[in-house]
């Protein structure tokens, strides 16, 4: 793979949160490449360190030891090149959904009426039209979502940081969130990371599977998804040949991480 296709380069990353009590080793020797539009999910026990990762990569933590670049340049802060979606919406109560969806533009100077008439239209294909001056409280929680992706899209970066956004969804918001996310990043060829617990949703939505090992977190095993099930849209991902093949190899790689308690 030329070095231009590797979006993010993770080198040697280790991680110690010292506390007063003591120093822990949560990641360590860590390497990971991300090439340009690939979609990688992250699954492994509670506590292998896929979140502090996710942080590495957007900037917000320095790590112990080791190297992250993203697009060639060394991380060594938040960039307007990373997006970052968290479970909880984040959304500001009191300000009005398109407020909400503009906030990214207008914190990094680039709000003006054509990024405006952008993120109306980005409302308006994800089923939100008429919302834009309504207020938080007043949409599903599903819809609370979609506002929180629009808000990380409106400013299009190149690369998406997934911290288990579906999670707290029902389960048919779920299914709809992960298709509409898919076809944008597909449409848009962004670059992803996808940190979940379900393992259904890894194999349905990603091109290849990181499972983390625990106390330290280092790279267990990867699997790299089958065309056949990339090829599908999500929903129809499940349905087809291998899929349960793949989650029982995945489920047996959990298992054996210990990390079978909160996997679904
Ligand atoms: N700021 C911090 N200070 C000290 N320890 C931390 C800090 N953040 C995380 N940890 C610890 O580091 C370990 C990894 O945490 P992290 O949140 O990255 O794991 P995770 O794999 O995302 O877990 P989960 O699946 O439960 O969300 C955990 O043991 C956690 O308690």
């Amino acid at each position: 793979m030329p070095e231009s296709e590797t979006v993010i380069r993770l080198e040697g990353i280790s991680q110690v949160y010292v506390s007063e009590r003591e120093a822990s080793l949560v990641i360590e020797n860590l390497s990971l490449h991300v090439n340009q539009g690939e979609f990688v999910s992250l699954v492994g026990p509670s506590g292998c360190g896929k979140t502090t990762l996710l942080s590495i990569i957007a900037g917000l933590l320095t790590p112990t030891a080791g190297e992250v670049s993203v697009k060639g340049r060394l991380v060594e802060g938040p960039s307007s090149q990373v997006g970052y979606m968290l479970q909880q919406d984040y959304l500001f109560p009191w300000r009005t959904i398109l407020d909400n969806a503009l906030i990214g533009l207008e914190l990094t100077g680039r709000l003006d009426d054509r990024s405006r008439i952008r993120t109306r239209e980005l409302l308006a294909d994800m089923g939100l039209a008429g919302t834009e001056n309504q207020y938080p409280s007043e949409l599903s929680g599903g819809m609370r979502q979609r506002v929180a992706l629009i808000r990380t899209l409106a400013t299009d970066p190149g690369l998406l940081l997934l911290d288990e956004p579906f999670s707290a969804l029902d389960y048919q918001t779920k299914l709809q969130l992960e298709d509409l996310v898919s076809d944008i990043l597909k449409d848009s060829g962004k670059t992803a990371v996808l940190v979940t617990h379900d393992l259904s949703e890894a194999i349905a939505v990603s091109d290849r599977i990181i499972v983390l090992d625990r106390n330290p977190g280092r790279i267990r095993k990867e699997f790299v998804v089958p065309a056949s099930i990339r090829e599908a849209q999500p929903f129809f991902a499940r349905e087809q040949e291998g899929f349960n093949e793949l989650f029982q190899a995945l489920w047996s790689e959990l298992e054996q991480s210990g990390g079978g308690e909160n996997i679904e």
